[in-house]
C-alpha cells in the first residue's frame, strides 16, 4: 500500500506572444494525500488546473515548487524506479493512450514484462488474461487478440485500465476517465474503478468536471479555481454545503455535467474558461473575486485556509475562521446554493 501526498504543488508556465514573454502560474501552492483504499476528487472548470496536477503526480510535467512524496506503510519513501509501478495514469481519451498497431495482448503484456511481473510466455499470456478478466472484457483470450480500433470506447478504456493495473498500481490517477465515453456507459466504468480500488486497496485521484459523480465516487473533494484549492472537504459536505462561492455555483449548475451545463455554469459566472493567474506572486488577492457575487475590499488580500466544520476548509474571506461567516445568509452569497 502506498500513501501519496502532495506538498505545495506550484506549477508557472511561459508564454510568448510575439517579443513578450510572460509566465503565469496555472497550479498555485496545492497540497493534499491520497491513501490507500480512498479517493480524492479534484472538481473545477476547464483550466482550472486539473489536468496540470495530474501531469505532475504522472511525472510528464516538472513542478516548479513543491514536492510529491510517495510513502510506503513502514514509512520508507518509494525511490524514482518504483514510483513508476506505484503511480498509474488513466487518461480521457483512451484511443488517444493505445497505440492503434498494437494488440491489446501487447499493450498489456508490455508492462508486466518490463516490471518483471512474469516469467516467460505462458505466464505472461495467463496474467494478460486475468487482467481482462478483472476489467470485465470477456473472452479474454479474444479480446487479447484484438486491435484498439476493433473496441468500443469503453472496453478501449477498460483495457487502459487493465494496463494501469499491470505494473501493479497503488495510486491511480484518473483524469476525466469517463467524458469521452457514452453516457450510457459511464457508470460501469467508474463502477468498476471503484471496485479495483476495494479489491485492491488503490489510492485514488479523480479529477472531473462532474460533481455528481465526484460526490458518488469520492470520499474527498478538493474544489480548484484558477490554479488555487479553493474548498476541500468530505465529499457530501462540499456539495450538500457548499461554502465558498465559486463551489455553491458550481453545485448549482451541477445536476449534469454536460456541455449544456458547462456552458450554464460560463453564463453564471459570466466568464470564458479560467486560467491561472498571468502574473504569478503579483496579483495576491483571492483569484475568484473579479466574478464573485460576495466581493469585498479585503479580498485583494489573498485568503487564508479557514475551517468551517470537520475536516472541511474554505480559502475565502466570508469566513473569520472561527465557524462564524463574515456575513449575515441572504446576502447573496447563497445566490448559488441547491435548494
Ligand atoms: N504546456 C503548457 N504550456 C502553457 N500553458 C499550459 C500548458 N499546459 C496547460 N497550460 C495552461 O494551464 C492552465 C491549466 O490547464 P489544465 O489542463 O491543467 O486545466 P484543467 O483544469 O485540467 O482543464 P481541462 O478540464 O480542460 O483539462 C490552462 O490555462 C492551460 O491553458
Amino acid at each position: 500500500m502506498t500513501t501519496l501526498e502532495v506538498r505545495g504543488l506550484t506549477k508557472d508556465f511561459s508564454l510568448r506572444s510575439g517579443l513578450r514573454q510572460s509566465r503565469f502560474r496555472a497550479v498555485d501552492d496545492v497540497s493534499f494525500t491520497l491513501t490507500p483504499g480512498r479517493t480524492v476528487a479534484l472538481v473545477g472548470e476547464s483550466g482550472s488546473g486539473k489536468s496540470t496536477v495530474a501531469r505532475m503526480i504522472a511525472r510528464l510535467e516538472r513542478p516548479t515548487a513543491g514536492e510529491i512524496v510517495a510513502t510506503r506503510p513502514d514509512g520508507t519513501r518509494v525511490g524514482d524506479r518504483d514510483y513508476r509501478d506505484h503511480v498509474q495514469m488513466v487518461f480521457q481519451d483512451p484511443f488517444a493512450s493505445l497505440n492503434p498497431f498494437h494488440t491489446v495482448e501487447h499493450h498489456l503484456a508490455r508492462p508486466l514484462k518490463l516490471h518483471g511481473r512474469t516469467k516467460g510466455r505462458e505466464d505472461t499470456r495467463r496474467t494478460v488474461e486475468q487482467l481482462l478478466e478483472r476489467v470485465n472484457l470477456t473472452p479474454a483470450a479474444d479480446i487479447a487478440r484484438r486491435r484498439p480500433h476493433e473496441l468500443s470506447g469503453g472496453q478501449r478504456q477498460r483495457v487502459a485500465i487493465a494496463r494501469a493495473l499491470a505494473p501493479g498500481a497503488r495510486v491511480v490517477v484518473a483524469d476525466e476517465p469517463v467524458s469521452m465515453l457514452d453516457v450510457s456507459i459511464r457508470l460501469g466504468v467508474l463502477n468498476l474503478l471503484a471496485r479495483l480500488q476495494r479489491e485492491d486497496d488503490l489510492a485514488v485521484l479523480y479529477i472531473t468536471h462532474d460533481l455528481a459523480t465526484a460526490r458518488h465516487f469520492s470520499d474527498e473533494i478538493l474544489v480548484m479555481y484558477r490554479g488555487r484549492v479553493v474548498e476541500r472537504g468530505p465529499a457530501d459536505e462540499v456539495i450538500l454545503n457548499p461554502r465558498h462561492p465559486y463551489t455553491r455555483i458550481l453545485a448549482a449548475a451541477a445536476p449534469d455535467p454536460e456541455a449544456r451545463d458547462r456552458d450554464r455554469l460560463r453564463e453564471a459566472l459570466g466568464l470564458e474558461p479560467a486560467g491561472g493567474s498571468t502574473l504569478p506572486g503579483d496579483d495576491p488577492g483571492c483569484a475568484f473575486r473579479d466574478r464573485c457575487p460576495s466581493a469585498m475590499e479585503i479580498c485583494a488580500r489573498r485568503p487564508e485556509d479557514v475551517a468551517v466544520g470537520p475536516d472541511h476548509h474554505v480559502t475565502c474571506r466570508l469566513y473569520p475562521g472561527d465557524g462564524r461567516d463574515a456575513r449575515p445568509a441572504g446576502d447573496g452569497t447563497t445566490a448559488g446554493r441547491p435548494a
